[in-house]
């Protein structure tokens, strides 16, 4: 069984508070985007995962794929898979790419075998994989509060707009940005700024990692400058960056050009 998991964009990101634990509260939307990997998984003899695409860091113990399918074996009595990945979406760019696979692997693991798993158990099962991991379960905009792995349905339409994504080669561990940040509480809650018009957005809705990140990586910066100078309705930084993205209203200006080495993505909302 094939399938293709996506990426996701925060519009809005707010670092609320350091927990107890380590981690941090924060309050985020979280959007699909058409930036995909491919994952395939079929019933095997023998276990096989093989990997073509980007080059995933780390040994293959370590791929989130794996560990999602170790993590179902202790429950469940899973035979060996034969696991496919095609690595796409870039890496340390703030579009979970690697929480994606790991909750889509969930996913055709239930399918493939049949296990009747409810959405709920599945991301019971993700949380423990990473914050970021249960929203792909559902994969459909919502607000993400606590670890960023509780979720509230958002009714956000986004129709009409393209998404332009542009990750600069930059890469930006998750813990180096969580590090970096002073946690405070948002400035009012985030589905009152999502449901008044992107229009007014750009004043409105903030990622807290740009104040972390922006003085140090100046060049991102100037990346979501180049985006609202082309046009765009509304930029920001993805997550915990590098990618930063543009949200254009019909089509995209054909004159906007970014390096050689940047990774560049459209996707239709
Ligand atoms: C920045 C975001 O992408 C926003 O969507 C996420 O918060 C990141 O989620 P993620 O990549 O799934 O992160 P995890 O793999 O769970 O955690 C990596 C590291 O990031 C920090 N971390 C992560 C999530 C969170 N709510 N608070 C944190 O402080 C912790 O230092 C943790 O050790
Ligand atoms: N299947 C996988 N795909 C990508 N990265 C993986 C995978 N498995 C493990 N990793 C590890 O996870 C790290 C973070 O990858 P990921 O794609 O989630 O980054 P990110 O976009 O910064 O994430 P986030 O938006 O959750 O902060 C990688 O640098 C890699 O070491």
């Amino acid at each position: 069984m094939l399938d293709f998991p996506n990426a996701k964009i925060n519009l809005g990101l707010y670092v609320t508070e350091k927990r107890s634990d380590g981690f941090h509260n924060l309050e985020s939307c979280f959007y699909p985007v058409q930036w995909c990997d491919a994952l395939e998984i079929l019933p095997a003899q023998t276990e096989q995962f093989t990997l073509t695409g980007l080059p995933v860091p780390g040994n293959p113990e370590t791929n989130l794929c794996l560990k999602a399918y170790k993590l179902l074996q202790q429950d469940f009595a899973l035979p060996p898979i034969q696991l496919h990945l095609h690595k796409v979406i870039p890496m340390g760019a703030g579009l979970g790419g690697g929480s994606s696979d790991a909750a889509f692997t969930l996913r055709l693991l239930n399918s493939v075998f049949g296990l009747n798993l409810s959405t709920a158990i599945l991301q019971n099962y993700a949380r423990q994989l990473g914050s970021d991991c249960a929203f792909f379960i559902e994969n459909k905009a919502v607000i993400a509060t606590e670890k960023g792995d509780v979720f509230t349905a958002l009714d956000l339409n986004l129709r009409g707009y393209t998404c332009v994504l542009v990750y600069p080669g930059i890469h930006i561990t998750t813990a180096e940005a969580y590090g970096n940040i002073k946690p405070k509480p948002a400035p009012q809650p985030l589905e009152s700024i999502l449901k008044q018009d992107v229009i007014t957005w750009k004043d409105l809705l903030h990622n807290d990692f740009e104040t972390a990140l922006f003085p140090k990586y100046p060049e991102l910066a100037q990346l979501k400058e180049k985006l609202y100078a082309a046009g765009a309705v509304y930029a920001s930084m993805s997550g915990s960056g590098s990618t930063v993205y543009g949200l254009f209203k019909g089509e995209v200006p054909a004159n906007l050009v970014f390096p050689d080495n940047y990774l560049i993505r459209h996707s239709l909302l």
